[in-house]
């Protein structure tokens, strides 16, 4: 998954107009910390609408995701509407992480996502990958998405402190990137 993952940086960086190295060398990738997490969702057939996990972000550059059976997963479009996500069998999705958003400025957004568990009839199990930065660089927005018309959005962070501060509990899900935002003046 290492090897994906730099090649998504790679790749990245080159949409954004840069070297390859680009976000390797901001988010000092080599030493760059991950973390996965296991979902379980029991079968349930009597919960119209019902949060299996409440809408969030997740820290990190970028956030894998592979699952035994589809559905459950729901992303907020940038119009405000919940898409579910189709992950084909065998598939993995890739999600863009907090600091990405950061590094960018906001140019690149971290997918708001929750996943309903509406009359699921057999158990879901996904397994959630967030590959980050270092744990102790910080990252802040990148001089390059700065300038007078595109003032910095964001405070500066290290990935171990967003870590922390999302915290390990998985049924009260928490973003740390709000906490983040500079308001606008
Ligand atoms: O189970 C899912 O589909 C999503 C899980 C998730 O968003 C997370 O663990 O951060
Ligand atoms: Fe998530």
């Amino acid at each position: 998954m290492r090897k994906v993952v730099g090649e998504l940086a790679k790749a990245i960086s080159k949409t954004l107009g840069f070297e390859e190295n680009y976000i390797e060398n901001a988010f000092n990738m080599k030493s760059g910390f991950d973390v996965m997490a296991m979902n379980l969702y029991p079968p349930n057939s009597r919960s119209k609408g019902r949060v299996g996990l409440p809408e969030h972000t997740d820290p990190g550059f970028v956030i894998t995701l592979t699952q035994d059976v589809n559905g459950g997963l729901q992303i907020l479009s940038h119009k405000g509407k919940w898409i579910n996500s189709y992950i084909p069998h065998h598939g993995i999705l890739i999600q863009l992480g907090d600091h990405l958003e950061v590094l960018t400025n906001g140019k690149y957004k971290s997918h708001i996502h929750r996943v309903i568990v509406d009359n699921n009839k057999v158990q879901r199990v996904s397994v959630v990958s967030l590959h980050g930065p270092s744990l102790d660089k910080v990252i802040g927005p990148g001089e390059e998405f700065v300038d007078d018309e595109h003032p910095k959005k964001y405070h500066g962070t290290t990935y171990k402190a967003s870590l922390e501060a999302n915290g390990c509990d998985l049924i009260d899900v928490q973003s740390s990137l709000a906490d983040l935002r500079i308001p606008k003046v």
